[in-house]
């Protein structure tokens, strides 16, 4: 889909794996394109009054996909443009990859199962990176969700092996360089 296929208001929305980088590099850019940073995880999360963890836990994955449907609606329903991070499964839903193209410029955050795992060996706070194998999880989520992020992205930017910082910089310069700035603020004026 071409940008002048998208509705006026244009959100930039950042998808990947889990621990791509999503959350981070939003923040990231949100503070130098002065615009509101918005988590969609973190959304559902007070929502929700509990952990998408406990979510998962209580009521099961697909219980949890339909809050994440609604969420998602709404937030690219508003009319404020923003930096939206999404939750990793943010595609499995074909109303969510429509949702996303259609009303937000869509950014993938392409990384390696071995660069993940390496970054989140020590966490605990991800539903389905608790398994005894966190390496094998990420490859069978990127086998899946692989064709799903390409399919849903405007741009695919390499993230492997690559600072949060060097990541975002990549992105500002992409959407410069795409004209996709206009009347975003001075890209890069606030430092990241
Ligand atoms: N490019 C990077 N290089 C090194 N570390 C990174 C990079 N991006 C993020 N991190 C670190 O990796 C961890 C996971 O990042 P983050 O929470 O931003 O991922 P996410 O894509 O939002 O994950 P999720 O889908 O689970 O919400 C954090 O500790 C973050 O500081
Ligand atoms: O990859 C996934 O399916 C998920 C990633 C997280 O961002 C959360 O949205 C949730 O833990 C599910
Ligand atoms: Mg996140």
């Amino acid at each position: 889909m071409s940008m002048h296929e998208q509705d006026a208001v244009v959100h930039f929305s950042l998808i990947g794996l889990p621990g791509s980088g999503k959350s981070t590099i939003g923040r990231q850019l949100a503070r130098q394109w002065h615009l509101p940073f918005i988590d969609s995880d973190h959304v559902i999360e007070q929502r929700l009054g509990c952990t998408i963890k406990q979510y998962f836990a209580e009521h099961g994955e697909a219980a949890f996909r339909d809050v994440e449907q609604q969420v998602l609606a709404e937030l690219l329903a508003a009319t404020a443009p923003c930096v939206l991070s999404t939750g990793g499964g943010s595609v499995l839903r074909a109303a969510n990859r429509q949702a996303l193209q259609a009303h937000s410029t869509v950014f993938y955050l392409q990384s390696t199962p071995e660069d993940i795992a390496r970054r989140l060996r020590n966490d605990t706070t991800r539903p389905l990176m608790q398994g005894d194998d966190p390496l094998q999880r990420l490859q069978e989520l990127l086998a899946v969700r692989e064709p799903l992020y390409l399919a849903t992205a405007h741009y695919v930017v390499d993230a492997a092996r690559q600072n949060a910082s060097q990541v975002s910089r990549k992105i500002g310069m992409q959407a410069e360089l795409a004209g996709l700035l206009t009347g975003q603020g001075s890209p890069g004026a606030a430092g990241d």
